[in-house]
């Protein structure tokens, strides 16, 4: 897909900071078109993970703008904020973050749910992507229970389940083998020919490897 095609999540003059005066980037630039898998690489600390949190619309920028599909988002509300993040947007969290009181199912089924879609199709589509990854037997187990391997699997599953326009993930082959990371970046080219944006933070040189375009922070 050609570097040209419309944006469909772009950061305009980004700046966050935990401290005031203290910014972890800032003046932050970029646009993320369909089809491209990008990878988000840097020295531990240098705020790769904050970068995602903002572009994902978790985190509100200190200055600047997030588009997402041309629209800025930054006049939004939070509940709007939080509709775009289910509808839109796929996150694949460093820890998987899962819920510890849900079973590993409810876990993925959750984000369907919340938009409102149909138990039984989101339970089937569910269980169809667990199976992809290998974790389809811990159904029933809840996060507390599972390898951290199994859980970034789930996570993926669970950023999978709305077709998201834009995927992003921390840090997502940390606790894979070699096999099943092969499977995660299967998945994401896939994701990516299907018409999204993909943006992976990581150290893993291989994932890297893969990508479509190394941005260093
Ligand atoms: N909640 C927080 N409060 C204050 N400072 C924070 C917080 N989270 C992160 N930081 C600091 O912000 C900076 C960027 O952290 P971030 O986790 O975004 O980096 P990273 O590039 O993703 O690192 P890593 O590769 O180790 O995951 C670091 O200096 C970190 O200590």
């Amino acid at each position: 897909m050609s570097r040209h095609a419309e944006a469909v999540l772009e950061g305009v003059g980004l700046a966050f900071g935990y401290a005031r005066d203290a910014f972890v980037f800032s003046e932050w630039s970029e646009r993320f078109v369909p089809g491209e898998i990008v990878a988000l690489t840097g020295a531990s600390g240098r705020g790769k993970s904050t970068l995602l949190y903002v572009l994902g619309l978790m985190t509100r920028p200190t200055a600047g703008e997030v588009l997402l599909g041309g629209h800025p988002v930054g006049s939004l509300s939070d509940r709007e904020r939080a509709w775009l993040r289910a509808t839109r947007l796929g996150f694949v969290f460093q820890d998987a973050a899962l819920d510890p009181a849900r079973t590993i199912l409810d876990n993925v089924v959750e984000t369907s749910l919340y938009r409102r879609a149909d138990r039984r199709g989101s339970v089937l589509r569910a269980r169809g992507l667990l199976e992809r990854f290998g974790v389809e037997h811990r159904v029933q187990s809840r996060p507390g229970q599972i390898s951290g391997g199994q859980a970034q699997r789930i996570a993926l599953c669970r950023a999978l389940m709305n077709d998201p326009q834009v995927l992003l993930a921390d840090e997502p082959t940390g606790n894979l083998d070699q096999a099943s990371a092969a499977v995660v970046l299967g998945a994401f080219r896939e994701r990516a020919e299907q018409g999204a944006a993909v943006v992976i933070a990581t150290h893993d040189g291989a994932l890297m490897a893969q990508c479509d375009r190394r941005i260093e922070l």
